[in-house]
């Protein structure tokens, strides 16, 4: 059978042209983050202004950090995003507020030497999807990778994105290394010119694969 085609995750936009030109490659997802101490943050006038595009099938994922689910439900009736990714410590009560609100989840793991992966349990019945990024000094855009090894030792049936410090090349050993349910990437920092401005090069080499 032939493997389903990995999904691409383009994380961390916010200049409108840009945006505009990555849509050109229809990535599966784009990642906005809407936590004010990313250097890829993206301010509620930025994000006005990216209504006025069609996103065509490019969903739009909201990266929020330990932010209160009254704020994620206001963000999301104000249509700034079409599923949600929480990469901080939320809680499963948490994130069942934003489930009943119909929001689509990407919960995040940050994966380093301590990981235990026995926290996954209470969240695969909640989250849509799992992300396995790597543990840093900052809550998300480390850019650099964790141990991919550690993901065959996990016991879980949700399909995940891997993310940290990925490369236009390791799409090829990602292939490589089988790993079951993976279901896309996530890119960021090593495909910037600066934060949050996306090298259209290394996007078109990616997407063209
Ligand atoms: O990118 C950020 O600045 C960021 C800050 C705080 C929380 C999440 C953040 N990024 C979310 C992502 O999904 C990134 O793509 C992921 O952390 C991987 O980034 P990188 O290591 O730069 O490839």
């Amino acid at each position: 059978m032939q493997p389903a085609k990995l999904k691409i995750k383009i994380c961390g936009m916010r200049d409108f042209e840009n945006v505009q030109n990555v849509l050109k490659h229809k990535p599966d997802y784009m990642g906005f983050i809407f936590y004010d101490k990313s250097k890829r943050y993206v301010n509620e006038e930025q994000v006005e202004n990216l209504l006025k595009l069609n996103f065509g099938t490019t969903k739009r994922v909201g990266v929020f950090v330990n932010q209160s689910p009254e704020i994620i439900i206001d963000f999301f009736q104000r249509g700034y995003f079409d599923l949600v990714q929480l990469h901080g410590e939320e809680s499963p009560e948490d994130i069942l507020k934003l489930k009943y609100e119909g929001i689509e989840i990407i919960k995040v793991f940050s994966v380093g030497e301590d990981f235990n992966p026995s926290i996954l349990a209470a969240y695969e019945p909640i989250a849509d999807y799992f992300l396995f990024d790597t543990k840093g000094a900052e809550k998300g855009g480390n850019g650099y990778k964790f141990d991919w090894n550690i993901l065959h030792q996990i016991d879980s049936q949700k399909p995940f994105f891997l993310s940290g410090g990925l490369q236009t090349s390791d799409l090829k050993v990602v292939q490589n290394m089988e790993l079951k349910n993976l279901m896309g990437l996530d890119y960021n920092s090593k495909i910037e010119l600066l934060p949050g401005l996306k090298d259209l090069d290394e996007v078109e080499k990616i997407l063209n694969n």
